[in-house]
């Protein structure tokens, strides 16, 4: 059955599966929705999932269950609408190879029935540093440019929503700058859009909320500030004077390790845990330090990032 409609869901995913036909279960019943004018970000580990979920989405992959809308079509029975609302800039470079740039995105364009608009075609190649290539062929451009190529093409015909699989595998630093520059820049005009990334640093500067696909089943969808909240951990490294040999029984009550030869106590916490539990705190480990006698040269306070989080995530239970 369909969602119903809800207007800040753009994306509405339900119950879809896939078999392939090998007989490979790629995808097991994934629900999923994607807000309106959001950045989404799909992480997961090689084979988890990800191209198909999205190749699905895109209509280039049949799904053997479920259904999904897109802006309310549905992605198999009104086929072309939910088409021209969504632009997809595939992980492999295929494109015509022989067409120059301009003439590239001009029939891409087309091809999706819209009329004619050189002046937004001509903005979409400015803003990926395209306009000077406008008359290369395709196959004559490097491999970033054929990168920045192939989104220009996926943003040809005005999308709503864009999908980008791992958008910066592999490209420069200024290509990788610009490409976030341009999805923040498409973002503020109100364009949803859905990424998959092995960068998980991208996925925590850029992402709105972030989704974890694991062996064909989504183990997680949460909003990336709420998530970094609940999962991360934060720890105090205390650097002590004299080393110690062992923890001293007074310090029995905090969850230390003892590092570096005994020199560093490393205190791992709940970053959640905004009130530790009675005499738990930074505080009271300090107090309990100062009465044992022992002293500390330096304090250092760090947070798990993203990627920390995602590695608990997906890593095979024991
Ligand atoms: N055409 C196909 N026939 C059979 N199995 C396939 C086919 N395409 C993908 N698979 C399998 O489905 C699983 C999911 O593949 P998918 O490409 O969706 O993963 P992914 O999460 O995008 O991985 P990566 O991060 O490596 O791109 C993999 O085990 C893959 O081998």
């Amino acid at each position: 059955m369909a969602h119903p409609p809800d207007p800040g869901t753009i994306i509405a995913v339900s119950g879809v599966s896939k078999t392939y036909a090998s007989g490979f279960q790629a995808l097991k019943h994934i629900d999923l929705d994607i807000r309106r004018g959001e950045i989404f970000a799909l992480l997961g580990p090689n084979g988890a999932g990800k191209t198909t979920l999205i190749s699905i989405i895109c209509g280039i992959v049949r799904a053997s269950g479920g259904t999904v809308l897109a802006d309310g079509a549905d992605i198999v029975r009104d086929f072309r609408v939910a088409r021209t609302k969504i632009g997809l800039v595939p992980q492999e470079l295929t494109t015509d190879a022989f067409e120059s740039v301009w003439d590239t995105v001009r029939y891409s364009r087309g091809l999706f029935g819209k009329p004619p608009a050189p002046d937004y075609l001509e903005k979409v190649l400015k803003d990926l540093s395209l306009w000077d290539k406008r008359d290369t062929r395709i196959r004559a451009l490097s491999g970033g440019m054929k990168r920045r190529g192939m989104i220009a093409k996926a943003l040809s015909h005005e999308p709503e929503i864009l999908f980008l699989d791992e958008p910066t595998a592999g490209v420069d630093v200024e290509l990788r700058r610009d490409m976030w520059n341009m999805v923040r820049g498409l973002r503020a005009r109100g364009v949803t859009i859905i990424l998959t990334t092995h960068y998980i640093e991208e996925a925590e500067e850029m992402a709105d909320r972030v989704g974890v696909i694991r062996k064909g089943e989504i183990i997680l969808v949460e909003d990336k500030r709420t998530l970094m909240r609940k999962l991360g951990q934060r720890q105090l490294t205390v650097h002590l004077q004299q080393p110690l040999a062992a923890l001293p029984a007074t310090l029995a009550a905090f969850a230390l390790t003892l590092a570096d030869d005994g020199s560093t106590l490393v205190y791992t916490f709940d970053a959640q845990q905004d009130t530790p539990p009675e005499g738990a705190g930074i505080a009271d480990l300090l107090r309990t330090l100062d009465s044992a006698g022992i002293g500390y040269r330096d304090l250092q306070t760090a947070e798990s990032s993203l990627e920390d989080i995602f590695v608990q995530l997906v890593k095979e239970p024991a």
